[in-house]
């Protein structure tokens, strides 16, 4: 069964279609890439699947079920910026994962289940590589140390499916490998299914087993809204081809030579 399922989904914003008729089957465990110009719709596709947002017109389904109306502890998510609370230490950002899972009107946990949650807290922390800054507010973290915060917040729950909006997008290319290094056995060890938003064509396919590319096939100069983007390139990497959905060509990369030029990188 797929763990994500989307179905004919639409999104409206007034008399503005951003996506139209999107079809998407998501196995669990994959990591999928989501690539596109800029305004194409993929962090309105993110918002939908952790329930932020819902469709106009379509259904997304989670292992067989419809999405639950808001986000829950089965979605992780991570953006490019402020995923973290900044008036919480490090480990209390991580703690507080636990709290507001376990206590979502209290946002607070006492005696033997605070102090499990606690360990489980350090853990993670000592997981990204923050063990010296668990004391630390997020102020004092460089731009990398952040991230891994945010993803050890993100993953604190276990969720089945972890969303990633332009993550690594602020961090120098030095930081962005090892947050490369960081997230890929993540995602094994945890067996979520990932769906990351990136404008960088070798992170997508450094990272992804799948990569997707959103854009509008069809535009009306004279009413930008009028069409919505669909997936145009649908590329499975195991089996290492392109396959254009909509049946006509654009000019991307050979998926053969991008992936050769993100494995040397990554
Ligand atoms: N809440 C909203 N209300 C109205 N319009 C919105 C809303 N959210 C997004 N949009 C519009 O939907 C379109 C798609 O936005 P979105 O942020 O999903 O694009 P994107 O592909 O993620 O862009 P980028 O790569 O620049 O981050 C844009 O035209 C944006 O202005």
């Amino acid at each position: 069964m797929s763990a994500i399922s989307v179905r004919d989904v639409w999104m409206e914003y007034g008399d503005q279609i951003v996506i139209e008729g999107l079809n998407l089957e998501i196995p669990s465990g994959a990591f999928l890439s989501v690539v596109g110009p800029s305004g194409c719709g993929k962090s309105t596709f993110l918002r939908m699947v952790l329930g932020q947002e819902r469709p106009t017109r379509g259904q997304i389904l989670l292992d067989g079920e419809p999405l639950p109306g808001e986000p829950g502890p089965d979605r992780g998510v991570v953006f490019q910026r402020y995923s973290v609370f900044p008036h919480l230490t490090a480990l209390e950002n991580v703690l507080a994962a636990f709290e507001f899972s376990a206590s979502p009107f209290l946002g607070k946990l006492f005696g033997a289940r605070r102090r499990a949650a606690l360990e489980e807290a350090r853990g993670l922390i000592e997981e990204v590589g923050l063990g010296e800054h668990g004391g630390k507010y997020p102020s004092l973290l460089s731009g990398g140390q952040m991230q891994r915060l945010a993803i050890a917040q993100a993953i604190a729950k276990r969720p089945k499916v972890l969303l990633l909006d332009e993550p690594f997008g602020a961090l120098d290319p030095g930081t962005r490998a090892q947050m490369h290094a960081l997230i890929k056995p993540i995602w094994k060890d945890c067996g979520m299914t990932v769906i990351m938003v990136t404008h960088d064509l070798k992170e997508a396919f450094g990272l992804g087993t799948r990569v997707v590319a959103f854009d509008k096939p069809r535009v009306d100069p004279q009413a930008p809204g009028r069409y919505g983007a669909k997936i145009t390139y649908d590329f499975d990497l195991d089996p290492g081809s392109a396959v254009p959905v909509l049946g006509f060509s654009k000019p991307l990369p050979p998926v053969t030579e991008a992936q050769e030029e993100a494995r040397s990188v990554a």
